[in-house]
């Protein structure tokens, strides 16, 4: 399969214009984090803003909000129990993460399929997490005029696609369940994720087992969303983030025994600067 190079950086990762504004960045909302699994949200959050995307709303639940306005007062909270104000966030954005931390309630399942059916045509869309589970179990269908991103991990995968771990290794099989489930782009983690769209599969070639630690997915599909927000063509977005993602542990692991993903999001704004400089 082909590699992911670092060229995908140079590719996507584009200079800021001196006009811009807010609005030039994207607007993304995370829907994500129970009681249980806050962190897992308020990861994600912290890559997204670190990415630099313009606008960022969360719906978490309630008692999460306070944690989110104290670690990353740059996001907007919504309490997702109240749908009403959350679907009208889904309609206004350009790109929406659902999954994170979720956890797989009655309630969970209701929010998925009442996003997956205000979002329209020209949205992107990243399933993880929770949301993959809750659309396995729940029989939830995805959107087909929407642009759909998902990252399972293998676990995750088995059980959304039938494609057990030790047939995973067959891309055709992947590639085939990817496109029964309309998903346009499929990013099966791993070590070396692989990346599977229309007409292109490649694999990651860097990072490790220093990234083996919670939380490393959830950032990783903050930074999706926050790459997806603002730079254009989503598919080439959704690879650079995973590149730049393993990139930055496999530098912060010359230094340090395990990867702490929040690590990964403090580190992003520079490492975004090395690759494309607004100076
Ligand atoms: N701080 C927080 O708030 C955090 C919150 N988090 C959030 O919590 C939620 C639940 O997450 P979770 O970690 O409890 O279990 P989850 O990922 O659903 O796995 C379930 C089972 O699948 C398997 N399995 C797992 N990984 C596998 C792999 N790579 N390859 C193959 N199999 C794999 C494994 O089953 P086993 O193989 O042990 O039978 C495992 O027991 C989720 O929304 C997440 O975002 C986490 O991100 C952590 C930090
Ligand atoms: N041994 C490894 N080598 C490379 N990357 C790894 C390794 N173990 C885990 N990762 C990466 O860490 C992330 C784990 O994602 P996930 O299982 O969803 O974690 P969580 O849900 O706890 O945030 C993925 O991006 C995966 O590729
Ligand atoms: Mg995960």
């Amino acid at each position: 399969m082909e590699e992911l190079k670092p060229d995908i950086l140079h590719e996507v990762i584009q200079k800021r214009f001196a006009q811009a504004n807010k609005t030039s960045f994207g607007n993304a909302l995370l829907i994500g984090g129970s009681l249980q699994y806050a962190g897992a949200i308020l990861m994600a959050a912290s890559a997204a803003v670190s990415s630099g995307i313009g606008r960022l709303t969360v719906a978490t639940q309630r008692e999460n909000l306070t944690a989110l306005r104290v670690r990353n007062p740059e996001a907007m909270g919504l309490d997702w129990s109240h749908h009403g104000p959350v679907l009208d966030q889904v309609r206004k954005c350009n790109v929406v993460l659902i999954g994170p931390g979720m956890g797989e309630s009655d309630e969970a399942a209701e929010l998925v399929r009442a996003t997956m059916r205000a979002m329209r045509p020209g949205q992107n869309l990243v399933i993880d997490a929770s949301a993959l589970n809750l659309i396995a179990d729940h029989h939830i269908m995805v959107p087909t005029d929407v642009f759909t991103i998902a990252t399972p991990h293998q676990g995750e995968w088995a059980k959304l696609s039938s494609v057990m771990i030790p047939y995973q290794g067959s891309m055709e099989l992947n590639d085939l369940q990817r496109q029964n489930l309309n998903l346009d782009v499929l990013v099966l983690k791993q070590h070396h994720t692989v990346v599977l769209s229309d007409n292109r599969q490649v694999q990651l070639q860097i990072g490790g087992p220093y990234q083996a630690t919670g939380g490393m997915g959830d950032t990783l599909a903050g930074m999706i969303a926050g790459f997806i927000g603002q730079f254009a063509e989503p598919r080439r977005a959704t690879e650079a983030a995973v590149y730049a993602h393993s990139a930055i542990a496999e530098e912060l692991a010359a230094h340090n025994w395990v990867v702490q993903p929040s690590l990964i999001a403090d580190y992003l704004p520079n490492y975004m600067a090395r690759i494309n400089t607004n100076l």
